[in-house]
């Protein structure tokens, strides 16, 4: 049995490894170790809890600020390193987390797993600081699970080694197929269903969160008969101009953060989306659901170019357009409804498994021939 870390940290890593944990786990080869950094706190127990995972390491957090976090981390990651013979270090993704984890493994001579790798700007500034982050990682790592053809593009082009790129899909679609399957969500409204909100990456705080929220506001009043969910990120640097402005709306319904099942219960009875998360950009076309990107451009641009999303920026009044648009013009409606996922088909987990399997157990094989 091959023993493999699994470090991750906030809420979207636990949601796109919790799929590879569970083949993992079912594979009969080896032995995943989930690993938590402590990044984030109370969401993070949430998403760990809908996937049925009981970490197996938790670090705890120290202080407030990511410097903090990182350097108390990069030091206690050492010493988990050092406890044992691991096989593989696995992460995903462009957080902090993702980058000690992916670091932590490069230092101790450990192969380095990066489940969604490749997704690019090439703008180090948006966002910030995932860019640079995933762009390091690619550095050091030595599996590329890319989610898409173009993600794998962006590897090659950068000289990583073709036979170490392998394009899987996106774990997060398995995730979606994992909660329909185990907790049975299906759609369940009636009539047009509601306008679904999360806005929170760091490149929209100030003044463009601000325009999105007046844009919100302006929907609401024009259509008092429209629910807009909006579950707000826990930083005050988003929840307080979120609720000074929208607060006292009746038809603007404000909440903490949603756990993973009511995320997508809501996501599949949802109108439309609006949106500047990554991971949302790639759900919402699972249940059909058409959706607007509160950003001026998008690593993930196979959304829009299937046809699923539009980009709708972060100006007040491009906002509200691209949502009466949408509102009166059913067949353009119908058509993003219609376009389909490009981002994978529920089997990523199982194809970074398999692969592993062959990567692995070869050179456990070699070793043991020596
Ligand atoms: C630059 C960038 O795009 N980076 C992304 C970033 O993540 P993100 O922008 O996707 O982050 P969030 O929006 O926090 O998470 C989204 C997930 O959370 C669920 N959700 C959300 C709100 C809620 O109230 N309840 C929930 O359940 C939701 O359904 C979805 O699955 O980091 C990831 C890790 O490295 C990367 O993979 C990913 O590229």
């Amino acid at each position: 049995m091959l023993d493999i870390l699994i470090i991750c940290g906030t809420r979207p890593e636990i949601i796109k490894l919790a799929p590879v944990y569970h083949a993992l786990r079912n594979c009969g080869w080896a032995r995943p170790v989930w690993l938590h950094t402590g990044q984030h706190g109370d969401m993070a127990r949430q998403m760990l809890a809908c996937f049925d995972i009981e970490p197996d390491i938790e670090l705890s957090r120290a202080g407030d600020s990511l410097a903090q976090f990182s350097t108390r981390c990069r030091e206690l990651l050492d010493g988990v390193m050092a406890s044992r013979p691991w096989s593989l270090v696995m992460v995903q993704g462009d957080t902090e987390s993702t980058f000690l984890g992916a670091l932590a493994g490069f230092y101790h001579h450990v192969p380095v797993a990066h489940v969604e790798a490749g997704l690019r700007t090439y703008d180090l500034s948006r966002p910030f600081p995932e860019e640079g982050l995933r762009q390091m990682v690619s550095r050091i790592a030595s599996f590329h699970f890319a989610p898409t053809a173009r993600a794998s593009q962006a590897l090659q082009a950068e000289a990583v080694p073709d036979e170490r790129v392998f394009i899987t899909g996106n774990t997060v679609i398995d995730a979606q197929h994992w909660v329909m399957r185990h907790r049975r969500i299906k759609r369940g409204g009636t009539g047009r269903g509601h306008l679904l909100v999360t806005a929170h990456r760091r490149e929209n705080w100030g003044s463009d969160l601000r325009e999105i929220c007046y844009a919100i506001a302006d929907v609401a009043s024009h259509h008092p008969e429209l629910d807009i969910l909006f579950p707000v990120h826990l930083n005050p640097t988003v929840s307080k101009p979120v609720h000074a402005i929208l607060g006292e709306l009746s038809n603007v319904h404000l909440s903490g953060p949603f756990d993973y099942l009511r995320m997508q219960q809501a996501l599949i009875d949802a109108w439309l989306v609006l949106t500047d998360s990554g991971g949302l950009q790639e759900e919402a076309p699972t249940f059909g659901v058409p959706l607007l990107v509160l950003r001026t451009e998008t690593e993930r641009p196979e959304a829009i170019e299937s046809g699923c999303a539009r980009l709708a920026g972060t100006r007040r009044v491009s906002i509200v357009k691209q949502i009466e648009d949408l509102w009166e013009d059913g067949e353009a409606y119908a058509a993003m409804a219609r376009a389909g996922n490009p981002f994978g088909d529920g089997q990523a987990s199982d194809r970074i498994v398999d692969l592993l399997q062959g990567a692995l157990e070869g050179g456990e094989r070699r070793r043991e021939a020596v």
